[in-house]
C-alpha cells in the first residue's frame, strides 16, 4: 500500500500570453477544500459555477466559471476543480498563486497527465496521443491522433495480445499434463495461428513507416535538369522567394527544403540541384543527391523544359523516373508551355504548365495523391516507442517458430511471453518509473 499522502498540484492550464479566457487547474485530494478557500462557497460536482475568487488577503481577483470534477470521474481520476478565469497573464497567474498559497503544489510538465495514466484514466498510447494532439502541425496528424485518443491502438493491442495469450495457453496445458509431443493438427493450428499475427502486425509496421507523412509531413523531391524552373516552382508553392531563381544553369547548388500546408497536409518541398551530364565529380555529386532526394520522399515532381527538345540531361531524369515508378508516386511537370511545346516524353502523361503562371493543376494532382495517403482506416503507430515495440513482439514471435516445430515448448512459451510483453508495452509498460519520468516530462506544463 502506497502511505505516502499526494500532493494537491496546480497548473494554468492555458497558453501563456493575451487571450481572453485562460484556465487553471487543480487536482488532488486537498482540491475541493483549497477550492473553497478561494471562492468562499460550496461546489457541486460537474457544475458550472460563476465565482467570485479572493486571493489570501480577502481581495477580489476574478469572476471565473469554477468546475469541480469529483473523483473518479475527473481527467485525472481525483479530485479536480477548474477555474476558467479571465485571459492574460496576470489573473491566471493571481489564481494560480493564491491555490499556491493554500497548499497545492505547482505541477511538473506532464504531471495531470501522469496521474491519469497512474489511476488508469488513460494508458500509454492515449497518453502519447495526447502530448502529439498538442503538437500535430497539420490536421491529418490531429485526426490520426484522435483516433489514438480514443483507444483505437489500445484495442489492436489488447486484440494482439489475447491472440498470444491463447496460443500459450495451449502450451501450458502440454507442459503441465503431457508426456508425448504436441498433436500435430494442434501444433500446425498454433502455428497458422501466430503466422496471422505476423502477418498483421508486420502489415501494420508497414502501413506505419509508408504514412509517417501524416504525422512529420509528407516529403516532395523536386528534381529536373538544370534551369526547367524546379526553384521557380518552389516559390510559386511557398508564395515567396525562399529559393535564387536565374537563367544561369546551376543556381541551385545546395538543396533547400520547406514546408508548407496543402489543404490537411503537412508538406515538406525539397528542391535539389539540376541533374547534369555527370563530367566531373561536383555533377556526379549533384545526381547522388538527387537519388537521395527521390528515396528520402513520399513524391517525387520531375520537371521538364517543354519549350525545347529533349536532351540527354532529360534523358538522365527519365531514366531515374523508370527505376523508381514503381516505389515512389512521381508526377512529371511539363513547364514554361507559356513559351511553345518542343518537348515528346514517350509512355508519360505530363501535367503541363507554365510555373510563371498558374499552378494549380499541379497543386490539385498533389492534393489528391495526399488525400489517398490520408483516407486509411488501418491502425496507424505514432512513435519510435511505438514502432520498437511492434518490431521486438515481431522478433520474439519469429524466435518463437523453431522451438514450436522442435517440440520445445517451454523455449516457446518463454518467447511467446516476450512478445506479449512487448505489446503490452504500448499500452502498459512494466512498471518502470524511469520511463513514465522521461515519458510524461516531455509534455507541456499544465498537461
Ligand atoms: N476544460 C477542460 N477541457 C478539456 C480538458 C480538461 O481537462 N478541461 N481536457 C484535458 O485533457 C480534454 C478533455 N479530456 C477530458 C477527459 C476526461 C474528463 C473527465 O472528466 N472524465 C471523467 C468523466 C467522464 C464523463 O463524464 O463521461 C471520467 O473519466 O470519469 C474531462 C476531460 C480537452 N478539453
Ligand atoms: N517563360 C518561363 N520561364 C520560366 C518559367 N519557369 C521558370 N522560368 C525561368 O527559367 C529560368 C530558370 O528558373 P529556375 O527556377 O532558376 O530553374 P532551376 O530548375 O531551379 O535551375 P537550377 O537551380 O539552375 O537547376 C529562370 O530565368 C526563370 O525565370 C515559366 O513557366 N515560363
Ligand atoms: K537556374
Ligand atoms: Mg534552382
Amino acid at each position: 500500500m502506497n502511505l505516502e499522502k499526494t500532493d494537491t498540484i496546480a497548473a494554468i492550464a492555458t497558453a501563456h500570453g493575451v487571450g481572453s479566457i485562460a484556465i487553471v487547474r487543480l487536482s488532488g485530494p486537498e482540491a475541493l477544500a483549497i477550492a473553497q478557500k478561494i471562492t468562499k462557497k460550496a461546489l457541486k460536482p460537474r457544475f458550472a459555477h460563476l465565482r467570485t475568487l479572493y486571493n489570501h488577503q480577502n481581495e477580489i481577483i476574478d469572476q471565473a466559471i469554477v468546475i469541480y470534477f469529483k473523483a473518479p470521474h475527473s481527467f485525472t481520476g481525483e479530485d479536480v476543480v477548474e477555474f476558467q478565469c479571465h485571459g492574460g497573464i496576470i489573473v491566471a497567474d493571481m489564481v494560480l498563486r493564491t491555490l499556491l498559497y493554500h497548499g497545492a503544489r505547482l505541477a511538473e510538465p506532464g504531471e495531470f497527465s501522469k496521474r491519469a495514466f497512474l489511476n488508469g484514466k488513460i494508458d500509454l498510447s492515449e497518453a502519447e496521443a495526447i502530448a502529439k494532439i498538442i503538437e500535430a502541425k497539420s490536421e491529418d496528424a490531429a485526426k490520426i491522433l484522435a483516433r489514438q485518443l480514443k483507444g483505437e491502438l489500445a484495442s489492436f493491442v489488447e486484440e494482439v495480445r489475447e491472440q498470444l495469450i491463447r496460443i500459450l495457453a495451449y502450451v501450458e496445458v502440454n507442459i503441465d499434463y503431457a508426456e508425448e509431443d504436441l498433436p500435430v493438427d494442434l501444433q500446425e493450428q498454433m502455428q497458422n495461428q501466430l503466422e496471422t499475427i505476423s502477418k498483421n502486425l508486420a502489415k501494420t509496421l508497414e502501413s506505419s513507416k509508408r504514412r509517417e507523412g501524416l504525422i512529420e509531413g509528407f516529403k516532395v523531391a523536386i528534381i529536373g535538369k538544370p534551369n526547367t524552373g524546379k526553384s521557380s516552382l518552389l516559390n510559386a508553392l511557398l508564395n515567396y522567394e525562399r529559393a535564387i531563381v536565374s537563367d544561369i544553369a546551376g543556381t541551385t547548388r545546395d538543396t533547400i527544403e520547406e514546408s508548407v500546408r496543402i489543404g490537411s497536409h503537412l508538406v515538406r518541398f525539397v528542391d535539389t540541384a539540376g541533374i547534369r551530364e555527370a563530367q566531373d565529380t561536383i555533377e556526379r555529386i549533384g545526381v547522388e543527391r538527387s537519388i537521395k532526394a527521390i528515396e528520402e520522399s513520399d513524391i517525387v515532381i520531375a520537371m521538364f523544359d517543354a519549350s525545347r527538345p529533349l536532351e540527354s540531361e532529360d534523358q538522365k531524369i527519365i531514366d531515374l523516373i523508370q527505376r523508381y515508378k514503381n516505389e515512389k508516386d512521381i508526377i512529371v511537370v511539363l513547364n514554361k508551355i507559356d513559351l511553345g511545346k518542343e518537348i515528346t516524353i514517350e509512355d508519360i502523361e505530363p501535367i503541363e504548365l507554365s510555373v510563371k503562371q498558374d499552378i494549380s493543376p499541379l497543386i490539385k494532382k498533389l492534393q489528391t495523391i495526399l488525400d489517398s495517403y490520408a483516407n486509411t482506416e488501418e491502425i496507424l503507430l505514432v512513435s519510435r516507442r511505438q514502432i520498437d515495440a511492434v518490431t521486438k513482439a515481431l522478433e520474439a514471435i519469429d524466435a518463437a517458430k523453431i522451438p514450436l516445430e522442435m517440440g520445445e515448448l517451454e523455449i516457446f512459451a518463454f518467447h511467446i511471453n516476450e512478445a506479449i510483453a512487448a505489446i503490452g508495452s504500448i499500452t502498459r509498460p512494466m512498471e518502470s518509473s524511469e520511463l513514465l519520468d522521461k515519458m510524461f516530462g516531455e509534455f507541456c506544463l499544465g498537461k
